[in-house]
């Protein structure tokens, strides 16, 4: 085949066609809408139950409109690597950054994994940097990485020589488990060789753990010693510089950095660890662009620097551009996503329309960054001049003549081609300033430049505030994936990580950066706003789930209705709704290869999730705005592999512990089964007169103990896999109340 001209565009921005669901879509509107027509209409007909009903049945038909918009255009980006190589251009320097937080949820060998498949990836090695930060101000996290690093040395040469594809070895060598056959005797004793290299290595980091010190606190180390974790100065390591230029492919240099942490001084968690990489990597390579990926989240396509390129350098426009987001994929992935945490639909539909529209949302890992974006610049800055003036500077970035004068040479757009100092110990003291822990104080950071401060989903209002400025974003989706990260293994973890994210999203409602004014008085687009309007409200959308189950169960056992009667012909409203809603999200589960009891397993899990753990999350940020406590970012528990658990037979079972949350789900799981006992009780004994609770009762009672299957099977069990008692003891007087509560309304 012939080359393609070297003006071949490096991407290709594809709209899918979709009429159909479309057309299905449109046809569950005008159902939610007839259905919303008809409670109006017989309002004074009924009582309560009427009003809450149609309250509910409002909110969801506002929340399908809003669904509507997002996947009203999908579009999806092709990008040609091999054009931009052709190209000859010099390609960018990239500075990549790594956060991890608590070594023991999130043990050093993943962190060190990301880093090796970092250091590997194929793009010129004296064009890249490596950050990581490390909020766990942990000497094993940092042991760990010294470790990896002599071992990268000879990891990234065998990777580049034998073009391995995933460079992470502990997913290489689970993976090619056997060393390969059909390939040369060479390559067949290096990968016996760097496997046993690699096991030395775990086993080091291994044994490490175990002890009390991962080493002797000396050297190296003596800034470790008495510290601790939220109380400690600045530590910078340079665990790896290249001076006499780049050797063996292997990255420039690899840093590690424990921010200052005092008790009385917040630390604003990832968001806050993100400022401090950018600022310290701003005075030592201060690349153009950045990557950044959570500790958990390896690269799993080598070229996805050179793919992402084909995006950031590509565009005519730069404001088309501001950021490269990947999408969140996951390995080990378990079978029919039992946790429904793999969100392969959410990514597939929702994000490939937000795609279309203004871009994806920032998803918090596995995105490259213009830096000049994230220090504020709009796509129609007319004034750099202004923004340029030392006073503006230090005024805007803090008091670091150094750092502002990186700062500088970003927002004028100069060039940087190669990077860094070439030696780093020259700035490690202003790298030691720009992270200290009141270096933002007075400064804009967190607030117009950097990562946005105010909400534990700082991925998601970073990315809203650049979007409000008028700026696009970019989404690349190459294939192999990009990178692959762990989901959170089991229920409690899922709980945590989803009441979180209900909560940061809520959160974002209550700054000056809600979607809303940023389309008023910003350059936010009215879809764009709808969409992130959809993602925001997530958790208030606990409350319309929660009383419609508890609606249901009510009528039941107060022999009430609150769907229409079999008798009347719009019982067919209901009956429709029911059956094309869930026949067109099977579908969407079908289309792209899903199985049918992923669908299933997905539906009923996204209602726990709902009733659950975003109201919980709400229930957190209606603590913090009456001041009485503050949201946290709470780390979510992270394994290696997701199925080492009891041989993967128990891999996909719910798991519970004594905790608020299940006491919520087994009271609602109760007082359903209450209802659909007294209802059924009822019904043998003296009949259904049309009047009282029918089939419409039934079938959403039923429903809500079918989604609360695991809690229903946990009633049961002992051990993890059991609802403690103490749970169940509360959760049955809840019960016993709710009936009471019905019987005197
Ligand atoms: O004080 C903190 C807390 C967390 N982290 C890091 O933040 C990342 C994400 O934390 P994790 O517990 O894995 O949360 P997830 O819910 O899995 O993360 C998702 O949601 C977050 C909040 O929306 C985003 O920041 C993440 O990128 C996104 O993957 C990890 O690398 C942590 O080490 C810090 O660096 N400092
Ligand atoms: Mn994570």
């Amino acid at each position: 085949m012939a080359n393609p001209p070297v003006s071949a565009p490096l991407y290709d921005r594809i709209s899918r066609r979709n009429n159909i669901p479309r057309a299905i879509e449109l046809i569950i509107l005008f159902l939610l809408f007839s259905l919303l027509l008809y409670r109006l209409l017989s309002l004074k007909d009924h009582g309560f139950t009427w009003v809450l009903a149609l309250l509910c049945e409002s909110w969801f038909t506002f929340t399908w409109v809003l669904v509507i918009s997002t996947k009203w255009n999908q579009v999806e980006y092709m990008t040609y690597p091999k054009r931009l190589l052709q190209r000859k251009v010099e390609l960018p320097p990239v500075d990549m950054f790594v956060t991890t937080a608590d070594p023991v949820l999130e043990p050093p060998i993943l962190t060190v994994n990301t880093v090796l498949s970092l250091l590997a990836v194929d793009y010129p090695a004296d064009k890249l940097a490596c950050y990581v930060s490390d909020d766990g101000a942990s000497p094993l996290t940092f042991y760990s990485l010294v470790e990896a690093s002599k071992f990268a040395k000879i990891w990234v040469p065998f990777c580049k020589k034998y073009n391995v594809q995933i460079r992470a070895p502990f997913r290489f060598f689970s993976v090619e488990s056997i060393s390969p056959q059909d390939v040369s005797q060479e390559f067949q004793q290096e990968w016996k060789k760097m496997k046993g290299e690699y096991e030395k290595l775990s086993q080091k980091i291994e044994d490490a753990s175990k002890r009390s010190q991962p080493c002797e606190l000396t050297g190296d180390f003596a800034d470790f010693s008495n510290i601790q974790r939220k109380n400690h100065p600045t530590i910078i390591k340079v665990i790896w510089e290249n001076k006499e230029g780049v050797s063996n492919g292997v990255p420039q240099h690899v840093i590690y950095i424990s921010r200052e942490k005092r008790p009385k001084h917040p630390h604003h968690f990832k968001a806050g660890a993100m400022n401090i990489l950018t600022r310290v990597s701003g005075v030592i390579t201060n690349a153009p662009f950045m990557l950044n990926l959570d500790c958990d989240m390896y690269v799993n396509n080598p070229q996805i620097v050179v793919h992402a390129m084909c995006l950031l350098l590509g565009v005519t426009n730069e404001r088309d551009c501001a950021f490269v987001q990947s999408p969140q994929i996951f390995y080990d992935g378990l079978k029919d996503d039992p946790f429904g945490n793999q969100m392969v639909v959410l990514f597939h539909y929702m994000v490939h329309g937000l795609v279309g529209i203004q871009g994806p949302l920032y998803g918090g890992t596995g995105c490259f960054h213009r830096r000049k974006v994230i220090y504020g610049l709009s796509p129609d800055d007319n004034d750099i001049t202004r923004k340029l003036s030392n006073e503006a500077l230090l005024k805007t970035f803090g008091r670091s003549l150094e750092f502002t004068k990186s700062a500088a040479k970003i927002l004028s757009g100069m060039k940087t081609s190669s990077i860094g100092p070439n030696n780093i110990s020259s700035c490690t003291e202003t790298a030691n300033q720009v992270a200290g822990c009141d270096y933002e104080y007075g400064s804009s950071w967190g607030r117009e430049v950097g990562w946005m401060y105010g909400s534990t989903t700082e991925d998601v209002l970073t990315g809203l505030t650049i979007h409000g400025r008028g700026w696009k974003s970019t989404f690349c989706s190459p294939n192999p994936p990009a990178f692959l990260g762990c989901a959170p293994p089991g229920g409690p973890a899922t709980m945590i990580q989803q009441k979180r994210w209900a909560t940061g999203l809520l959160e974002i409602l209550f700054t000056p950066k809600n979607p809303f004014i940023l389309t008023l008085n910003g350059k936010l687009q009215f879809r764009q706003c709808l969409a992130y309007t959809w993602v925001i409200l997530w958790g208030l959308r606990s409350i319309p789930e929660l009383c419609y189950a508890a609606l249901s169960a009510y009528c039941l056992i107060t022999d009430s209705h609150f769907m229409p009667k079999v008798g009347e012909p719009v019982i067919f409203i209901p009956i429709a709704l029911f059956t094309i809603y869930n026949l067109y999200t099977l579908s969407e589960y079908l289309r792209i290869g899903l199985s049918t009891r992923a669908w299933w397993n997905n539906q009923r899990i996204w209602r726990l999730n709902t009733m659950i753990a975003w109201l919980f999350g709400v229930l957190s940020v209606l603590l913090k705005l009456l001041g009485l406590s503050d949201t946290v970012f709470e780390v979510t528990q992270k394994d290696q592999s997701t199925n080492v658990d009891d041989n993967n037979v128990n891999a996909g079972r719910f798991t519970f512990e004594d905790s608020p949350s299940f006491v919520l789900g087994t009271t609602i799981l109760l007082v359903n089964l209450t209802a659909l006992a007294i209802g059924l009780l009822r019904f043998r004994l003296v009949g259904g007169d049309g009047n009282g609770s029918g089939i419409g009762e039934f079938i959403c009672s039923m429903s809500v103990v079918l989604c609360f299957w695991a809690f229903l099977r946990g009633l049961f069990e002992k051990g993890k896999y059991g609802i403690p008692s103490s749970t169940i003891y509360k959760s049955g007087a809840l019960a016993l109340l709710f009936v009471q509560l019905c019987k005197w309304v």
